[in-house]
C-alpha cells in the first residue's frame, strides 16, 4: 500500500529549482490500480520515480507498506526495490548484450537465487509472455513489442508486489501496443500487484476506472468508481485532498 503526504519535488536548475511536484497526497492500497495522464513535464515520471524509490521526494512522505521510501538508507533502498518493485520503461531498458533469458534472470541476481532456479524462472516468465522460443535471442534481434514482453518478464518474475509502467506503450505502433497492453494486463491479474501506470493513451484511459491526472505537478483524481460510478473529478481531487483509495479496475486492451 503506498500512502503519499505532501510530496514535493523540486529540481535544482541553474540559480532556479522546477517544482515537478507540489503538495501529491495520495493513496493506492495493495492490489490497487492507477491511471495516471497529464500534459508533458507535468510531473508523472517524477511521481514514478518517487513510488518506485529511483528518486526522493523534497519534501513529504512516500510510504510503501508503512516504510518511509524518501528516509530509508540507499543500501536498503536498492534492496526494496529488488525485492518488491518491478518497472517497464517506454524504453524497455534491456541489456544489449544480454540474451532475452539473461536480461529476465537479471531481476533475480539482486535476491540472491541460485542459477538453476534464476534459469528456470526466467524461461517460465518468458513463456507466460510468449516468447519461450526467443530465450536464446539478443535485444537487437528481437521487435519492439517482443522486447517489451520481456521487460515485463524481467519485470514479473520476482512476482513483485509493486509495478509501476511508464508509457510501456509509447514506443509502439497500434497494433504492437495492444498486444503488449494484453500481456501486461494478464500478468498483472495472475501477479496482483499494486499497480501504477502512465500512459498517453487516450484510449487506455477511457477505460480506466481509476484515473489521476497530473499538470503543473498538481495531482487529481479524474476518476474513481467510488465516487458515483460515472467519470468525472472527484470532490476530494478538487479540494486538493488525499486521493484515492484507489482499488481493483485497471484498462484491458480487449475491452471495447
Ligand atoms: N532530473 C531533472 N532535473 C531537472 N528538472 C527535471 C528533472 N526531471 C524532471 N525535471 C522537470 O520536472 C518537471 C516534470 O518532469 P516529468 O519528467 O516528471 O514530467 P512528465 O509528466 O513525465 O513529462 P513527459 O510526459 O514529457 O515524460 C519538468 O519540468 C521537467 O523538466
Amino acid at each position: 500500500m503506498y500512502e503519499l503526504t505532501a510530496v514535493a519535488k523540486h529540481y535544482p536548475r541553474g540559480r532556479t529549482t522546477v517544482t515537478a511536484l507540489h503538495e501529491v497526497n495520495l493513496t493506492v492500497p495493495d492490489g490497487g490500480c492507477l491511471v495516471v495522464q497529464g500534459p508533458t513535464g507535468g510531473g508523472k515520471s517524477t511521481l514514478l520515480q518517487l513510488l518506485g524509490g529511483l528518486d526522493r521526494p523534497t519534501r513529504g512522505t512516500v510510504l510503501l507498506d508503512g516504510t518511509d521510501l524518501g528516509s530509508l538508507p540507499e543500501s536498503r533502498l536498492t534492496r526494496l526495490r529488488a525485492e518488491r518493485i518491478g518497472f517497464v520503461f517506454q524504453g524497455f531498458n534491456l541489456i544489449p548484450t544480454l540474451t532475452a533469458r539473461e536480461n529476465v534472470e537479471t531481476a533475480l541476481v539482486p535476491l540472491g537465487t541460485k542459477a538453476t532456479e534464476r534459469r528456470s524462472r526466467a524461461l517460465e516468465a518468458l513463456d507466460s509472455v510468449g516468447l519461450a522460443d526467443r530465450a536464446g535471442h539478443f535485444p537487437g534481434e528481437l521487435s519492439g513489442g517482443q522486447q517489451q514482453r520481456v521487460a515485463i518478464a524481467r519485470a514479473v518474475v520476482k512476482r513483485p508486489r509493486v509495478l509501476l509502467a511508464d508509457e510501456p506503450t509509447g514506443s509502439l505502433d497500434d497494433s504492437t501496443r495492444d498486444e503488449v497492453m494484453e500481456v501486461l494486463e494478464a500478468r498483472r491479474r495472475e501477479t496482483e500487484p499494486t499497480f501504477v501506470m502512465v500512459t498517453h493513451d487516450s484510449a487506455l484511459a477511457d477505460r480506466a476506472d481509476h484515473l489521476a491526472r497530473i499538470e503543473h505537478g498538481r495531482l487529481t483524481v479524474v476518476r474513481t468508481p467510488a465516487a458515483d460510478g460515472a467519470a468525472g473529478e472527484t470532490e476530494a481531487g478538487r479540494r486538493g485532498e488525499r486521493a484515492g483509495p484507489v482499488e481493483d479496475g485497471c484498462p484491458s486492451s480487449t475491452t471495447p
